[in-house]
Formats: structure tokens, C-alpha cells, sequence
């Protein structure tokens, strides 16, 4: 499927244009079906995009927001998706949005996968807006390469919408999305700065396979917009 790239001079034009876009898409959604649902990825690319898309004038008590993948660690925890998603997007103008949990008390992320199902059941799919991160490894969501669960959450036919998966490089177990439920989304934006992952991504579309580079997975099964800048 094509990669549409969409290059920026600088990552504040970057964050400025693509919540204005967001914005446009959540709003369509809204007078198309009466509300609309934004997905996002956790990491540090996309707070200054969070920031800007708090302060967006919307009706956003009808735009439901959920994750891409967590890490199933507890909301007090830094590396909790719940908690920046919180602390950033759900703020200002935006804080008025459902916010959908994908964590829950369950000690293991593997018992909560067809919970977690229930609770994503109550966002308006196809999600209208999913945003995705790439690691350098071309991880996208919580589907690493090196994890053992991988081979199941690529699979287009699984019907699963989550999955539990314990990477090896890098902390925590993690509930990610599915390849299938990435690729039902209406919009599916990848969004990176900096010309190493740049060039990871160019490498991984030019040179390796959707499970050596998980993010090529994605590329080959849905229609992708590129989001980047320096
Ligand atoms: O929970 C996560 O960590 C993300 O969903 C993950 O897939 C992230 O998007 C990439 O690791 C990029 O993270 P950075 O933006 O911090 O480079």
C-alpha cells in the first residue's frame, strides 16, 4: 500500500499542521456518525503534538480517545501510556473527551486481553484517527520483533483487536492493538522526527520483512501517512 509522506521544516510546523488535520478528521467523524474516536501511540514524539491538540477548539465530548498499546504498569508509574495521555492530551479544551482505559488491575496483560476487547467495543470504530510511533527498531504499537507474540498480532485474520505482548527489548509487558484493528482505521498516520528514524523507515520499506520490521506490516496493509520532521 502506498506510504504517503508528508515532510515538514521543522517539528513545530509539524505538530501545528498535523492537530490541525486531526482536528479536521475528528470533526468529520462527529457530522458523519455523531462522534469520532482518536487512537494514539505513547512515547515522547507525539506530546508537543498532544499540547497542540488540547487547545484545539472542538466538540471534543464527543470524540472517544484510547490507546494504541499500553505498558501494563499502574497509572503512578512514568511509563504509563494512561497517565501521559492524561497529563497532556486530556487537558484544557480536550479534557472534555471519553477517555477509554486499555489498563486494568489485572496483574497480567494476558488475562485482560478480551476485557480490554470489551471496553475498546464502546469506541466508535473504524477508529477515525489512529497515530502511530516507530522505535528503532521498527516496533509500531507494542508489536516488537523480538517478542514471541508477534507472529499472532500480525495476523490479518486473527479477529482479535488486542493483544499482551512481552517484549524482550525493552520493559514491561505491554496490550497492544492488532494488526487488524491498526489497519481498520479510517486515518492511519505515522508520525517521526529526526532523520535516524527516517532513515530506519526507509531501510525497513526498502529492505525487510513485516516481522523483521513490524512498522512494514502496517505499510503493506493499509494506506499510511508519514508525518516527519528533522
Ligand atoms: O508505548 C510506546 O512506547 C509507543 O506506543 C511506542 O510504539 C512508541 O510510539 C515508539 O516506541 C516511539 O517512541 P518515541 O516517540 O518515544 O521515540
Amino acid at each position: 500500500m502506498p506510504l504517503t509522506q508528508s515532510l515538514y521544516e521543522s517539528a513545530e510546523a509539524l505538530n501545528q499542521e498535523f492537530a490541525k488535520e486531526i482536528v479536521a478528521l475528528l470533526k468529520q467523524g462527529i457530522d458523519e456518525r455523531g462522534r469520532a474516536s482518536l487512537m494514539v501511540s505513547g512515547g515522547r514524539t507525539p506530546l508537543p503534538l498532544f499540547k497542540a491538540l488540547s487547545e484545539a477548539d472542538l466538540d471534543w465530548s464527543r470524540v472517544d480517545v484510547s490507546l494504541v498499546d499500553e505498558r501494563w504498569v499502574d497509572e503512578s508509574s512514568d511509563a504509563s501510556n494512561t497517565r501521559l495521555v492524561k497529563q497532556n492530551l486530556l487537558v484544557g479544551k480536550a479534557a472534555a473527551a471519553r477517555f477509554i482505559e486499555m489498563k486494568s488491575p489485572e496483574a497480567d496483560a494476558a488475562d485482560a486481553v478480551i476485557d480490554c476487547e470489551g471496553r475498546l467495543s464502546a469506541v466508535s470504530q473504524p477508529f477515525d484517527v489512529l497515530i502511530l510511533g516507530m522505535g528503532e527498531d521498527g516496533h509500531t504499537a507494542s508489536l516488537f520483533p523480538c517478542s514471541e507474540q508477534l507472529a499472532d498480532g500480525l495476523k490479518l485474520d486473527s479477529g482479535r483487536v488486542c493483544i499482551a505482548t512481552q517484549p524482550t527489548t525493552a520493559p514491561h509487558q505491554r496490550m497492544s492493538l492488532t494488526l487488524p484493528a491498526i489497519v481498520a482505521s479510517r486515518n492511519i498516520f505515522l508520525h517521526l522526527t529526526g532523520d535516524k528514524k527516517r532513515q530506519v523507515l526507509e531501510d525497513a520499506v526498502a529492505n525487510s520483512t513485516a516481522t523483521e520490521k513490524p512498522i512494514v506490516a502496517v505499510i503493506n496493509a493499509a494506506s499510511v501517512t508519514l508525518k516527519w520532521a528533522p
